[in-house]
């Protein structure tokens, strides 16, 4: 593991005012443990130079950590509403002061700019607002009973101590928005982070301390590749968690699930995606250029919602294609703390190579390159180009699968109908977007597209009051929003009688 002059080091080369942050052990019980004989290396994807060594650890660790969330939610769960509300207040505000540093900390780890990672920390610190404004609002109903002689009340109690498994792509913001509504609950939670990215959350395990949590309730525990897939299975199989909440890929979903069937838990799951993104003829097409960099190259395209396939009427194609590429042309890659970058790497070879595959297979099919196309070898291995195809056909790969990647896909269509059965013709459904001035039309393609979420003269949509979740391979469960703490608690209905 990384020693202390080790992390003061890095503080000072890139600013981080806070040294205190960054932290390379695990934390378990209230208390930070370190395993020096175990690590796993933390790389910044712009470089690949080596950041920090974590701590990998140990599986009777794990256990010991799923142990410690049993016994606190006994007490957890006793504490008021206000009470949560109160701490999830605090952590709110120690993540705002906090903010530039955990900013650093992301893009270091992360690769994406720096004002981005800015951005994910406000969205990040605002699911821990949210749910303190919700935490003392959970409550049930009384109902009234067929019979004279009864009284229906129910109750939201929480579930219990909950499994959370979150990606890379958001280091902070998937974390917060599970944790915020684990504790407005009343739950506790044992958290393992992506291993691409452990120090943001390891950061905010230094805030939870800080805030005063009691001991036990959150436990964070960095693990490597190969660990990975075991903790995943701890989890799904522990009788003591009784809840797991993942966001990362379907394939992975589709293993926990299988796993957690010997315990029947309760699960939340953010999968992958497959947006449409449509452009209508009636659309204001700046507004859909626009629409289109932030949605499709938010963080170069490694964002659950991006869109993944640009659909563009025909009467609009050549306009809007030229337009979307004098955009493009405007975009900086570059590392993300340098001034004026606007986009980052990706955050490993597998990812560069996915966006290969797809631009290779989609040329080889009649598509044209209009600009980027390649890898940036000047800035580094994990750089792509921004790319934005034209004639992509309908038979292309990138059509059925997620790129995850800066590559931008017009296809060409000719009517309304046709249109939404383009886009509906896929397993998954999380985020659909569209461009139309015909609020008769937004009204239409809004209730006939299949996803969670539906962008209508928008390509931006996440905030806190969303409801965030998808349908069919795209998971299941909403974050955020005031349904958020609803995949935290039992409904608990308890019937009085012979009154
Ligand atoms: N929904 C999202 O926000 C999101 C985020 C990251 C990745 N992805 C998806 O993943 C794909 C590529 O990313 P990747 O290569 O990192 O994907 P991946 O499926 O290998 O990993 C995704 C996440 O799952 C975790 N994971 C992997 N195997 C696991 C297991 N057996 N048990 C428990 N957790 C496990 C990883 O730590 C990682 O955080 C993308 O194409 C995208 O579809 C989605
Ligand atoms: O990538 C997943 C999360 C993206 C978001 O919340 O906007």
């Amino acid at each position: 593991m990384s020693s202390q002059a080790d992390i003061d080091q890095l503080a000072q080369k890139f600013g981080i005012k806070n040294a205190g942050l960054i932290k390379t052990g695990a934390y378990i019980g209230g208390q930070w443990h370190q395993f020096s004989d175990e690590t796993f290396s933390v790389e910044d994807p712009a470089t690949n130079d080596h950041l920090l060594k974590v701590s990998n650890t140990p599986i009777r660790v794990v256990e010991q950590a799923i142990r410690d969330a049993d016994i606190a939610f006994k007490e957890f769960r006793r504490t008021t509403g206000r009470q949560r509300s109160l701490l999830l207040r605090k952590l709110y505000d120690l993540m705002i002061e906090n903010g530039e540093d955990l900013a650093k900390i992301c893009t270091l780890e992360n690769g994406k700019p720096y004002a981005d990672s800015l951005g994910e920390l406000r969205y990040a610190s605002s699911f821990f607002e949210w749910f303190s404004e919700e935490a003392p609002r959970i409550n049930g109903d009384n109902i009234p009973s067929a019979d004279p002689s009864r009284r229906i009340i129910t109750y939201k109690q929480p579930i219990g101590p909950v499994g959370i498994l979150t990606p890379w792509n958001f280091p902070i913001a998937m974390i917060t928005r599970k944790l915020g509504a684990a504790f407005a609950a009343g739950c506790t939670a044992v958290i393992k982070p992506a291993t691409e990215t452990p120090l943001s959350a390891l950061a905010i395990a230094v805030l939870i301390e800080k805030a005063g949590f009691p001991k036990g309730v959150v436990s964070i525990i960095p693990v490597d590749q190969e660990r990975t897939k075991t903790v995943g299975q701890m989890f799904c199989e522990s009788p003591l968690l009784k809840k797991i909440s993942f966001t990362g890929s379907t394939g992975v979903g589709k293993i926990l699930m299988t796993q957690s069937a010997s315990t029947l838990k309760k699960l939340s799951f953010e999968l992958g995606g497959n947006a449409p993104f449509i452009v209508f003829d009636d659309a204001d097409v700046d507004l859909a250029v626009q629409g289109a960099i932030a949605c499709k190259l938010r963080q170069s395209g490694q964002t659950c919602v991006c869109a993944n396939r640009l659909y563009v009427q025909e009467g609009i194609y050549e306009t809007f294609a030229k337009k979307l590429a004098g955009a493009v042309a405007q975009l900086k890659l570059g590392h993300g703390l340098e001034a004026g970058t606007t986009h980052g790497p990706l955050i490993h070879q597998r990812a560069v190579a996915k966006v290969r595959s797809h631009i290779e297979d989609a040329v080889s099919k009649g598509a044209k390159i209009i600009i980027g196309g390649k890898i940036e070898k000047s800035l580094g291995a994990n750089f792509h180009q921004l790319t934005v195809l034209t004639d992509v056909p309908l038979n292309a790969v990138v059509t059925n699968e997620e790129t995850f990647g800066p590559l931008v896909p017009l296809i060409k269509f000719s009517t309304e109908e046709e249109v939404i059965d383009l886009a509906n013709d896929t397993e998954y459904g999380l985020a659909g977007y569209f461009f139309s001035k015909d609020y008769a039309k937004v009204f239409r393609v809004s209730e006939q597209l299949n996803s969670g979420m539906v962008g209508a003269n928008t390509g931006a949509m996440t905030e806190a009051a969303l409801p965030f979740g998808g349908i069919g391979w795209s998971g299941f469960g909403r974050e955020g929003s005031k349904y958020g703490v609803d995949d935290y608690v039992i409904l608990k209905s308890v019937v009085i009688g012979n009154i």
